[in-house]
């Protein structure tokens, strides 16, 4: 198995492109399923996620045909088309490895009326249940049947779900994406109260909306929709990810360096501007993106995740990373996920001085931290100690890089372009 080797204490400083974003990309593809047209999907990053997104939707019948397989190219271009579904079964081969094959129930069920999918289970990071996904479906009219670790969902006479209105009773981003991909064919209104609002789901519904679906108030709690009998092909650009982004953000804040975030979309990504800030980074905003330089000692913060526009869970790790060596104690608090602490005995190994409480963390600044070889069990928490990695003195050694390969594009290249020095090494 690869592994990065970093030497760190390098100050990074350049311009890094920022690719479209996985979390997007993994809410657009499925979108697929919902037309018997083509669906062109463009600045897909290259990430062994969206492969394997690919794949799932080649056992359900979709062709995949994917360009801009050149070196040195950022992003690619992949054009999708379910002109005949061949299963409407996701396996559990496939949800175990990819959390977000989970996104194929709402579409499956709209189009062919029935969907059987593997039921997710656990995680590294937590419990991640789908009974709010469930609710959601049967709200707008579909029939749930759990058994033999399979959930399956039809709708009424295997034909179109009727619509409803559902209050989600905490935000939820994947079930506010299954229902409102469920509700676009219904034949009636739906009314998602309580809806995510994160950046994904806007992207979600404008895609949808090119589409040719009716669908207002994204981007707010209420959602509403007004089913149609049809959607059509076309093609969409998927939006920056704004958690690759900040993740360099706190690369440029650790190393005292300053990066050019290059395609950003400043709105998506306040609250961890506003972090940034407060941690004593300097920000310009310009026409293509954003300019983050460290001015001066990290300064601590305290931050507790929530739901858009709060401070994104899949920064806190990141945020983690960068506050070891801030000047004085952070105190962190993980609201969505009971488990998303497993970066910290890595980064202790590193000289981090951390203590945790159940969903709260202390971090106690320090002054030096040292290379070693490190892993970690989840995608986020391997880039906080690639974080880490290039602050410390001497040789990060970070294994099980198949998470990074989840959701960082050209990893390596992208840093070492700023000034990292980093490989990947084959064998680790
Ligand atoms: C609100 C939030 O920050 N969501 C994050 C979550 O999305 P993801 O879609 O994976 O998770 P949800 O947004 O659905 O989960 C939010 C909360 O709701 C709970 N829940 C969810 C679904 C359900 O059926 N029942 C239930 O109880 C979860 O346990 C969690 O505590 O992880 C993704 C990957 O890290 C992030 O990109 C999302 O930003
Ligand atoms: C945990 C993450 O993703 P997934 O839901 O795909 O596991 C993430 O993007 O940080």
């Amino acid at each position: 198995m690869d592994s990065i080797v970093i030497q760190g204490g390098k100050r990074l400083e350049g311009a890094i492109p920022i690719s479209g974003a996985k979390n997007s990309a993994l809410t657009l593809l499925p979108c697929a399923i919902l037309t018997d047209e083509k669906l062109t999907l463009s600045n897909l990053p290259r990430l062994a996620d969206v492969d394997s997104f690919g794949h799932l939707m080649n056992e359900l019948g979709v062709s995949t045909k994917i360009e801009g397989m050149h070196k040195g190219e950022i992003g690619r271009r992949m054009t999708l088309r379910a002109e005949n579904l061949i299963s409407t079964v996701a396996p559990y081969d496939m949800v175990r490895r990819m959390r977000a094959s989970i996104l194929v129930l709402g579409p499956l069920l709209a189009r062919a009326g029935d969907a059987t999918v593997s039921l997710p289970g656990g995680c590294a990071i937590g419990d991640r249940p789908i009974d709010l996904h469930l609710q959601a479906l049967e709200a707008i009219g579909a029939e749930i049947e759990i058994a033999a670790g399979f959930v399956r969902a039809t709708a009424p006479g295997g034909k179109r779900l009727s619509g409803g209105d559902f209050t989600f009773p905490v935000v939820s981003v994947g079930a506010t994406e299954n229902a409102v991909m469920a509700a676009v064919l219904a034949a009636g209104r739906t009314n998602l109260y309580n809806a995510a609002r994160e950046p994904e789901i806007v992207d979600l519904c404008r895609l949808l909306q090119k589409m040719g679906a009716h669908i207002e108030g994204e981007g707010s709690p209420h959602i509403k929709i007004e089913g149609v009998e049809k959607l059509h092909g076309c093609t969409y650009a998927v939006m920056p990810d704004r958690i690759e982004a900040g993740s360099y953000a706190c690369a440029a804040g650790i190393t005292g360096g300053s990066v050019d975030l290059i395609g950003i979309r400043p709105e998506d990504m306040l609250a961890t501007t506003n972090a940034l800030v407060q941690a004593g980074l300097m920000i310009e905003f310009h026409d293509h993106g954003m300019k983050v330089s460290a001015d001066g000692p990290l300064r601590p913060l305290a931050l507790s995740t929530a739901p858009f526009p709060g401070f994104a869970t899949d920064m806190q790790a990141q945020f983690m990373a960068m506050l070891c060596r801030a000047k004085g104690e952070s105190f962190l608090e993980e609201t969505i996920f009971e488990n998303r602490y497993m970066h910290v005995p890595e980064l202790r190994r590193m000289g981090a001085n951390i203590d945790v409480r159940g969903r709260s963390a202390i971090v106690h600044g320090v002054d030096h931290m040292t290379g070693a070889k490190v892993m970690a069990t989840d995608l986020r928490a391997s880039m906080s100690l690639i974080i880490a990695g290039l602050a410390a003195e001497g040789e990060t050694e970070v294994l099980r890089v198949y998470h990074l390969d989840r959701g960082y594009e050209r990893l390596e290249e992208k840093l070492s372009a700023v000034g990292a020095t980093i490989e990947r090494r084959g064998g680790g």
